[in-house]
């Protein structure tokens, strides 16, 4: 376990509509501890509440017990300091503003000047390398530009964390594998510590240095899964036995603990 954590959870427990016949408990004793610089994945099956423990740590909704702490701070007062940047599942540009526009959006709202907003943004864009798509619209782009645009906007005011809920899920196949890419690439430009929800088994092995797998309903966490495989990680990295083994080792902690539930 890291010394000294850049995220910490303690005991969180997420219930909706409490004390009504709609409750649900969707989190149960979620302890959590990520350090600076880590890849993590949250992986599990649809509905086992990998969405929501993200939602708890960008200060989205509050947990009903337990406690997460930011860089040593509470998620509200790690959001005001832009502690952490946020990417969904769809990119969320404003179509009426264009890509710079777009990824200066955060440094504009922290009161940040013209001319340091458009050096930062054109760093950004470079970053995604979108550079020459700085003037277009969110509508002239396909969507995996779109997604790295939010990315670009997600990491402009340089946060320590990027929580990415499903950011490649809306992407075809060959899209997704080179985003994929880029996002390794950028992960080891910025060193920013990242908190991926996904589906994908071979996504979360390709992409993560650890997998963290969550239960069916209420969520709790089933394994942590270091993946020792070496970075860069490239096409060929899918190719290593390595790779197959990984993802066959995270499959049985994942069907493991589904065989378990049913036997429950
Ligand atoms: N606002 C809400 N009100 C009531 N129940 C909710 C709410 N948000 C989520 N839930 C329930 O909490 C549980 C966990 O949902 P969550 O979206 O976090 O799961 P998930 O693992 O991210 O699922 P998926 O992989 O399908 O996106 C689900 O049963 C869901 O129906």
């Amino acid at each position: 376990m890291p010394e000294s954590p850049i995220i910490r959870i303690d005991g969180v427990t997420k219930q909706f509509n409490p004390g009504t016949d709609r409750s649900v408990t969707a989190l149960a004793d979620i302890d959590l501890t990520i350090a600076e610089g880590e890849f993590v994945s949250l992986l599990g099956p649809s509905g086992c509440g990998k969405s929501t423990l993200l939602r708890i740590m960008a200060d989205l909704t509050p947990p009903t017990a337990g406690s997460v702490s930011l860089n040593g701070k509470s998620p509200a007062t790690a959001r005001r300091d832009r502690d952490y940047g946020m990417v969904f599942q769809q990119a969320g540009l404003f179509e009426w503003r264009s890509v710079q526009r777009n990824v200066e959006l955060p440094l504009q709202v922290a009161g940040v000047a013209k001319q340091e907003r458009r050096a930062k943004t054109a760093a950004m864009l470079d970053l995604v390398r979108l550079p020459e798509f700085a003037r277009h619209f969110p509508w002239q782009l396909s969507g995996g530009m779109q997604q790295r645009v939010a990315i670009a906007r997600a990491l402009s005011a340089d946060p320590k964390i990027l929580f990415m809920d499903e950011p490649l899920g809306a992407l075809d196949e060959m899209n997704r594998e080179h985003l994929q890419g880029e996002l390794l690439r950028i992960w080891s430009d910025t060193r920013t510590t990242v908190v991926f929800v996904t589906h994908s088994i071979t996504e979360a092995v390709f992409l993560s240095s650890r997998i963290v797998v969550m239960s069916p309903r209420p969520g709790r966490i089933a394994a942590s899964i270091d993946v020792d495989l070496p970075y860069p990680r490239t096409a060929e990295t899918r190719t290593l036995p390595a790779f197959f083994d990984k993802i066959t080792e995270v499959r049985e902690a994942l069907h493991g603990m589904t065989v378990a539930e049913d036997a429950a």
